[in-house]
């Protein structure tokens, strides 16, 4: 059977696109997944996203991530699989969509896609770091030079230890560069290694850094690895977080195919 791809990336994120909406994909093949995700052996990948069909929205995304394992949330996967939805005509500029997290509404503009992320209930602050979920788990530390951070090794001695253990978080090193601009690096789980930008991970940042006071807007500038970010929200209460907007770039790469 040949399968046609998609590969796209949101500042340096990078996905595998599949449209799924005939439910030829086999989703249960981890090892497939991963494979097609290998940058020698495969295609090449952060993440794989299936666009499946949807009975109250117009497309359900289904995320893996390149280990072959099927995760929580992916914000800039996300907004590539609007990208995506636009480019195959199932979506005009904006959209409702359902993924593991709930429904999500975004509008694409020119390769410029905003995604709502989910409500932020709790920001759990600690010492040294603070801990929140936007749709997938973040420890956030803030820290005077981002640039000089192992991210790879101190972001997997994190990930792995307590009180995460194995079903892991992901990990976000954070630099303040003003009031309304982060820098920030994120090693993600179920990829094990540095990415050149996290959506869910940058949300968590933004929003760390405003309970936290170290920013005073609710429009925050991120600079990635692989490009910028916008992030806007409300805050509600002392810990909660709505209306959360992730703003960037989402561009196809190339499309190919394969065959099982
Ligand atoms: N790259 C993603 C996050 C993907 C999920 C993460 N690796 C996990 O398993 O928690 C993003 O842009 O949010």
């Amino acid at each position: 059977m040949k399968i046609d791809f998609y590969k796209y990336q949101g500042t340096g994120n990078d996905f595998v696109m599949i449209d799924n909406r005939t439910n030829d994909f086999p989703k249960e093949n981890t090892s497939l997944i991963n494979q097609l995700c290998d940058r020698r052996f495969g295609i090449g990948a952060d993440g794989l996203i299936l666009l499946e069909n949807s009975d109250s929205t117009d497309f359900r995304m289904v995320y893996f991530n390149a280990d072959g394992n099927e995760s929580s949330m992916c914000g800039n996967g996300g907004r590539c699989l609007v990208a995506f939805a636009n480019k195959l005509g199932v979506i005009d500029e904006s959209t409702a969509f359902d993924a593991i997290d709930g429904l999500h509404h975004a509008t694409v503009n020119n390769e410029i896609v905003s995604l709502q992320m989910i409500d932020v209930e709790k920001v759990n602050n600690f010492e040294s770091h603070v801990f929140l979920d936007t749709g997938s788990p973040h420890h956030i530390e803030f820290v005077e030079n981002v640039d000089a951070i192992d991210v790879q090794t101190k972001g997997r001695s994190i990930r792995n230890g307590a009180p995460y253990f194995t079903e892991g978080t992901n990990v976000n090193f954070s630099e303040v560069i003003d009031k309304h601009t982060l820098k920030v690096r994120t090693y993600e789980r179920g990829v094990e290694d540095e990415t050149l930008s996290c959506g869910t991970g940058v949300t968590a940042a933004a929003i760390a850094a405003n309970y936290e006071g170290k920013i005073n807007s609710n429009s925050v500038n991120i600079k990635a690895l692989g490009g910028d970010l916008t992030i806007s929200f409300d805050r509600n209460s002392d810990d909660q977080y709505s209306n959360v907007i992730l703003t960037g770039a989402a561009n196809f790469v190339f499309k190919g195919v394969f065959e099982l």
